[in-house]
């Protein structure tokens, strides 16, 4: 069993044990009187190559990363740095997670926010937006496709922008044919946990141009973010590299002054 298949089998069981607790048409209910979703599509398609910074405590690579008593205040420092979206991991048993973290950060910052978990459900979905997400992770590997295109398509009913997780080329074209129009290259393989970084320059190039590119994982210096705004990338997501730095606000506003700057063209659109 892969890393990814453990990490779904456990959230599998914990969805099934909330689900006890508050049942659909009960978190439905609380999530049709949550405030609208905030546009993401439109914050990570402004110019030059934006953050999206994590609220990350550990993970299955590295163990424990940061210990964040307050993730409300890191979101905060996050923002303030000028990230464009806050990505706050919610899966408990290999990140350390949670809903709690979610709205804390959604009551803290005014910049759209990704629920990052590992999604199978309707029920995890309408979740997200019962917490205020405007964003949700569909990583294309846990999910065979009848599911990833009907999670996709919940998503955007609820007013939401769908983050489709991809890694190699057969799973951008499963996340395109599902109607992804914000795809995350993931350097990250979730089978092995071998980060390489130049999956993104293989794959991004070959996206359609009006796909909102991420490039997630190994970002840990400007020369980094820099070598993926060479290829396309609109933005990326950055969880170690700010978790692990002293000034996370200084870290997300160096990094922020270099994607507004990249010394690269960007590709027309
Ligand atoms: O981070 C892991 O070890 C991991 C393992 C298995 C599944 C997902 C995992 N991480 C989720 C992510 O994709 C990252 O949190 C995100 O891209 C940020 O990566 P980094 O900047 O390298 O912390």
């Amino acid at each position: 069993m892969s890393v990814l298949d453990e990490i779904v089998a456990g959230v599998a069981a914990d969805v099934a044990k909330r689900q006890q607790r508050i049942p659909i048409e009960q978190i439905r209910s609380i999530a049709e009187k949550t405030p609208p979703a905030l546009d993401a599509f439109g914050a990570l398609r402004q110019p030059g190559v934006g953050v999206i910074a994590e609220v990350k405590r550990s993970s299955p690579s590295k163990g424990s990363l940061a210990e964040i008593p307050d993730p409300a205040q890191l979101a905060g420092e996050y923002a303030a740095g000028g990230a464009r979206a806050i990505s706050v991991l919610t899966e408990e048993n290999y990140f350390r997670g949670s809903l709690d973290d979610l709205d804390a950060v959604r009551a803290a910052v005014r910049i759209p926010v990704l629920r990052k978990d590992f999604i199978i459900s309707s029920y995890q979905v309408h979740e997200a937006r019962a917490h205020g997400a405007d964003l949700v992770l569909l990583i294309v590997a846990a999910l065979e496709q009848n599911a990833l295109v009907a999670l996709h398509e919940r998503i955007e009913s609820l007013g939401m922008t769908a983050l489709v997780e991809i890694h190699d080329e057969e799973e951008a074209d499963r996340a395109l044919a599902a109607g992804a129009k914000v795809i995350g290259v993931n350097a990250r393989d979730l089978r092995t946990l071998k980060v390489d970084r130049s999956v993104f320059e293989r794959i991004a190039p070959g996206l359609p141009a009006d796909v909102v590119k991420i490039a997630e994982s190994g970002v840990r210096e400007t020369r980094d973010l820099l070598r993926y705004a060479s290829v396309g990338a609109d933005a990326v997501l950055i969880g170690e590299g700010l978790v692990t730095d002293k000034s996370p606000r200084e870290a997300v506003a160096a990094m922020v002054t270099a994607g507004s700057h990249p010394s690269t063209p960007r590709p027309v659109r």
